[in-house]
């Protein structure tokens, strides 16, 4: 059942309490209530997901990134690598969660990737061979909203249609699609075709696979927790109830047992805005806090911004910098909030010869075309409204005999996984209709492509270093400990990064000297071809690039034996008892790709842990 008061819920006492119903939460709430004999209790800090059509419409996301309601509106520290720009950094408050948000591309990464996590926790069962299963349990591949011929765009030996989250590809076909597959066969040794990116092997370029299913948004919500399974017994949800802080015993050996959670309910805009008012809250306030009991685990699953938040705000954290905040130390975790890492975007965009529908400037900028696209999908779920404005990916290593590499090494997971990413888009990657944000989802503080406010219709390859050596970090704000945590993903902070970038933009210059783009593309947009220069491009990219969005890594795992990462492989919290961690923020480092997928199976994989402790 799905709650929206507090004094609604049957009780406070659970078997489980999940902390955050989004992409990972969702999950594990629905597969921990398979089992007729736990009960879970879901807080949830956002609002439903029920009705919200710039959720369920895919073209419609940069409406949905667009509006503060869904969102918890973070934005990033100054970012030295941006020259000091300080850029919004998008987080859903809703359930379902960033899921519901989300570009929707479907990428699971390299099997590097996952064998390297599996070799930094000391643990074969996060390996590739390993986790492919769960892959499966999560993805339930489905037709695309066209019921196009797919042959040649996919390799079915490689999916799952008995899995829960629809994955598909484009329900609506681009014209430019062709001119990016003619690019595979013209330029081949450069841009190898790839028939599936999602084998393990995602080098080359692919059609592009999308959590879309019938023309609309498949999230953790709407296909892990659907109105059947909203009907257990056993699950209540509860919306708009933010977790303040987690409460644990000392056993007699020592040990730290978490089995509460303190939280606020319908205030969570409330900001508590100074350090003064925080220390009155946590001595005088803290009575007007709910407070619920888990008898068995708490399972903390508010994603990679919020997890380290809550942790240090519950006094798990470094002692030393707890101790400077005044909050009372529970359990010396150094590496809380550490270590985070994310992909840096910078998107170089050319003026196209497009005629009729050929770009998403062509259906946004003409709202005819706009309301029949619209009447369209909500008649039958077809058209541009099913699909965003990318048509294909492309993954790609640098020459590790390039200079660049001298002084750093390799920072990628092994020989199958790519330095870069280029995803190709059938428009000006920012959109002035919604100020600062962008089509697929990458928000950033205006400009983004540098093409300003430019009329006319564009072609961009947003180029996003994938395999990054930068590091940053998720810390609490001494003024002010339990507001917005200050999010440094480090963006461009190692000089590996901006040189990868360079050759990244380098390459997608190259992608479109191929003949099939001769009299399409006419010239490049202005910021882009006045970077003549190596250092002039790196000031393009330093003044341009952005997020993807994709931070993980501030609760990581690693081996039970480190004496570093903040869980153990099987994501119980190191040195405690009753508390596991599950969403993206336990991942160690970010894979080679797009987040979400690697979260399903982190969640998917965390439920079965979680069930086996309690049989
Ligand atoms: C704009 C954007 C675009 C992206 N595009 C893609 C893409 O195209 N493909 C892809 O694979 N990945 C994409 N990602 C990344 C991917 O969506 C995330 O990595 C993934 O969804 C994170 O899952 P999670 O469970 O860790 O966190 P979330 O899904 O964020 O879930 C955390 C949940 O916890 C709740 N919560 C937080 N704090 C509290 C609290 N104190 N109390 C109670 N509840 C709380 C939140 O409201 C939220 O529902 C994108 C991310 C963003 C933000």
């Amino acid at each position: 059942k799905i709650y929206n008061s507090v004094s609604d819920l049957p009780g406070l006492k659970y078997d489980f309490i999940i902390i955050g119903g989004g992409t990972a939460g969702s999950v594990v709430a629905n597969r921990l209530t398979e089992n007729a004999n736990f009960s879970v209790l879901v807080l949830e800090g956002g609002v439903t997901n029920q009705g919200v059509v710039d959720s369920e419409a895919p073209f419609l996301v940069g409406e949905m990134l667009a509006q503060p309601i869904w969102s918890w509106n973070y934005s990033t520290t100054p970012q030295v690598g941006l020259n000091g720009r300080t850029i919004p950094y998008q987080r859903a408050r809703i359930l379902g969660g960033c899921s519901a948000h989300n570009g929707m591309f479907y990428t699971r990464g390299s099997s590097d990737d996952f064998d390297r996590y599996a070799e930094l926790t000391n643990d074969p069962g996060w390996s590739w061979d390993r986790v492919l299963p769960y892959f499966f349990k999560n993805e339930r591949w489905t037709e695309p909203a066209d019921h196009h011929d797919t042959r040649g765009q996919y390799n079915p030996a490689v999916h799952s249609t008995s899995g829960v989250t629809s994955v598909s590809l484009a329900g609506h076909r681009w014209p430019v699609a062709g001119r990016v597959i003619q690019t595979t066969k013209e330029l081949p040794n450069e841009f190898p075709f790839n028939l599936d990116y999602n084998s393990g092997s995602p080098l080359g370029v692919g059609w592009l696979q999308f959590t879309i299913g019938g023309g609309e948004r498949s999230t953790a919500a709407t296909s892990y927790l659907t109105s059947q399974v909203q009907q257990r017994p056993n699950l209540h949800i509860l919306l708009d109830a933010r977790v303040v802080r987690l409460v644990a015993n000392t056993t007699d050996d020592g040990q730290v047992a978490f089995h509460r959670v303190e939280f606020s309910h319908n205030q969570s805009r409330t900001n508590l805005c100074s350090r003064f008012r925080f220390h009155l809250i946590r001595l005088f306030l803290s009575a007007s806090l709910s407070t619920a009991t888990a008898n068995k685990e708490i399972v903390l699953s508010a994603g990679t911004a919020n997890t380290p938040h809550i942790l240090l705000n519950s006094g798990v954290g470094n002692k030393t910098e707890l101790e400077e905040l005044g909050i009372p130390v529970l359990l010396n975790l150094p590496s809380v909030g550490l270590n985070v890492s994310d992909h840096s975007a910078a998107i170089p965009s050319w003026i196209v010869n497009a005629t009729g529908t050929e770009t998403i400037q062509d259906v946004q900028g003409n709202i005819t075309v706009f309301n029949e696209a619209f009447a369209e999908w909500n008649a039958t779920k077809t058209g541009p409204f099913t699909v965003i404005g990318v048509t294909h990916v492309g993954w790609f290593r640098l020459n590790l005999a390039s200079a660049i590499f001298s002084g750093f090494g390799d920072p990628s997971a092994g020989p199958s996984t790519p330095h870069i990413e280029m995803k190709f888009t059938v428009s000006r990657w920012f959109r002035p209709k919604v100020g600062h944000f962008t089509i697929v989802g990458i928000p950033q503080d205006g400009g983004f492509g540098s093409t300003g406010s430019q009329p006319g219709n564009f072609f961009s390859i947003n180029v996003a270093v994938v395999s990054p050596m930068s590091r940053g970090s998720i810390k609490l704000n001494a003024s002010d400990p339990s507001g917005p945590p200050l999010i440094d993903p480090g963006l461009l902070r190692s000089d590996f990064d901006v040189l990868a970038m360079r050759e990244g933009i380098k390459m997608a210059k190259k992608f479109v000297t191929a003949p099939v783009w001769k009299g399409y593309i006419l010239e490049e947009t202005p910021a882009l071809a006045n970077a003549t220069t190596d250092a002039a491009l790196e000031a393009f990219i330093r003044n341009t690039a952005g997020t993807s969005s994709h931070l993980v890594g501030s609760a990581g795992m690693s081996a039970r034996d480190a004496d570093y990462g903040v869980v153990d492989p099987d994501l119980r919290l190191k040195g405690a008892s009753g508390l596991r961690i599950v969403d993206a923020s336990v991942l160690p480092i970010v894979p080679s790709a797009h987040t979400q997928a690697a979260v399903y199976v982190v969640a998917e994989r965390g439920a079965d842990l979680i069930k086996a402790a309690w049989v």
